[in-house]
């Protein structure tokens, strides 16, 4: 039986809050999903096997052959470069499927299929497209992109944001595998616990270690605060004989185990994230690693801190949610006051002369995520980590001085990797946008994401604009 094609898209990621402290179930994260996204389509095709591409990307091709008797078996043909992120999801996510619509209702299913993967242009680096147009790294150049741009190099290197590619192409992947083969309807909330559940287990996997899993989780559930699952729940079956019948039933929704907690999450209204991808970039296991050895070699102090940064990491989260209260309940006035924030300093709200609920937010909001910040530093001097070095320091103090700038950080585990802000205006977003094109101590590139709160979705081939033009 020959199936019609299958769309699925996930989300990136950024970490707003939480780096390093969301690896502890003790502690959680607020995850913003992006507008930035992978795309999964999966063609029926009359030529056998499984063909993966990844048409943005040199040596982007891989060849699978898929048998199920006398044992279920995928083995990449001879010449196909290894990709650990596809082979996983294909191996995992088939075995799983045909177990959870029966041995004999998926012998009947061709698999013989062409599986293209897209992630658009804010996961990797753009400059050499935009070199060879002859084009600045403006926002205005990078917006006038085709989309899914030819990277013109390999995947091993490509310069990525840190939009959480991997996430989101291993989540994207599995959940068209699972919907193209009908073994979830992704509006099931127990069949999208499913998707989750096998990405985490996938991702892990692939990437030869557990890390909070917030990325995949954004990728599945869009923004929301995380707390990890439990890493014992994947113990048991993280090893490379795992079956289908062990995969379903340790993966399930129902199974025992997975403790992880999602709390949706929105922006306020008016609050819009800017980021942008710095070229010093930094490698978050060094990083992390590096962390978490002086945390084990200094615990009384790490604890401290740990509570502390946590406990204003909950305060940041908790008056971003009073303000989208605070917007339903008296929008007239949640609009005057944003529209007054947006022409001050944040260094000034604290000044200016009206006093009501919303700009007493405003104020608490601008002071606990500067404590956040000084936790990080001071996380930064006692681990010799750059966290928030000097240089990142620098220059998000210059974006708080764009009017209509609310916060300025670092991203996830931080270094020389990125930088986010949140604005409250048009204007705000070019005055920020200026000076990080005006910045020399770093390369500063804009990206085009914005926050964006759904997770995985099924989507047409005609919703995404530049989709069917890439395949
Ligand atoms: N378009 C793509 N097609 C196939 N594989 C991809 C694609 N994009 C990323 N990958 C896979 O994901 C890997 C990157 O995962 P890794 O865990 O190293 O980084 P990451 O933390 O996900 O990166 P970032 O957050 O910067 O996007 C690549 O080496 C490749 O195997
Ligand atoms: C440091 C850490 O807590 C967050 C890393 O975030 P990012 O990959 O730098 O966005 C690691 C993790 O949670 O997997």
């Amino acid at each position: 039986m020959t199936l019609s094609h299958t769309i699925a898209s996930a989300p990136g990621k950024v970490l707003l809050t939480g780096g390093y402290l969301v690896l502890e179930q003790q502690f959680q994260g607020l995850v913003v999903g992006t507008s930035a996204r992978f795309y999964t389509i999966i063609t029926p095709s009359d030529e056998p096997g499984i063909q993966v591409r990844s048409p943005q990307f040199d040596g982007g091709n891989w060849h699978y052959t898929l048998t199920v008797q006398p044992d279920f078996q995928l083995t990449p043909s001879s010449g196909t470069s290894r990709n650990p992120f596809v082979e996983a999801s294909l191996r995992f996510t088939l075995a799983l499927v045909r177990e959870k619509v029966g041995r004999s209702a998926f012998g009947v299913l061709s698999t013989d299929c062409i599986i293209t993967i897209l992630g658009d242009n804010d996961f990797y680096s753009q400059q050499a497209q935009l070199e060879k147009l002859g084009l600045d790294s403006s926002y205005g150049s990078l917006a006038g992109l085709p989309p899914f741009a030819d990277t013109m190099t390999s995947l091993k290197d490509v310069h990525k944001t840190g939009l959480g590619s991997s996430a989101a192409l291993t989540t994207s992947l599995v959940a068209a595998l699972c919907a193209h083969f009908k073994a979830v309807d992704l509006d099931n909330q127990k069949d999208r616990t499913l998707v989750h559940n096998l990405a985490q287990f996938v991702h892990c996997f692939a990437q030869g270690k557990v890390g909070s899993g917030f990325d995949v989780s954004a990728a599945v559930w869009g923004s929301h605060r995380y707390r990890r699952f439990n890493p014992q729940v994947l113990a048991s079956i993280m090893d490379q004989q795992v079956d289908g019948t062990l995969l379903l039933k340790h993966l399930s929704a129902d199974s025992f185990g997975w403790d992880n907690e999602v709390a949706p999450f929105k922006l306020p209204p008016g609050f819009d994230l800017i980021l942008a991808d710095i070229d010093a970039g930094s490698h978050t296991p060094t990083l992390v690693g590096k962390v978490l050895a002086w945390r084990k070699a200094n615990p009384t102090t790490a604890n401290a801190l740990w509570v502390e940064l946590g406990s204003y990491n909950s305060k940041v989260e908790q008056v971003l949610r009073d303000l989208t209260t605070a917007e339903q309940k008296e929008p007239v006035l949640y609009k005057a006051v944003i529209e007054k924030c947006s022409r001050h300093k944040a260094s000034e709200w604290a000044s200016l002369p009206e006093t009501n609920e919303v700009i007493s937010k405003m104020v608490q909001l601008v002071h606990n995520f500067g404590h956040v910040r000084r936790l990080l530093r001071e996380m930064s001097q006692l681990s010799e980590v750059p966290i928030e070095p000097i240089e990142q320091t620098q220059l998000l103090e210059a974006c708080l001085e764009v009017e209509g700038t609310v916060i300025a950080g670092v991203p996830g585990a931080g270094g020389y990797d990125a930088i986010f802000c949140i604005v409250l205006s048009d204007k705000a977003k070019q005055q920020v946008r200026q000076v990080w094109q005006g910045w020399s101590a770093l390369s500063v590139g804009p990206l085009l994401s914005k926050a964006d709160s759904k997770g995985v979705t099924l989507v047409e081939l005609a919703d995404v604009p530049g989709l069917a033009n890439s395949l």
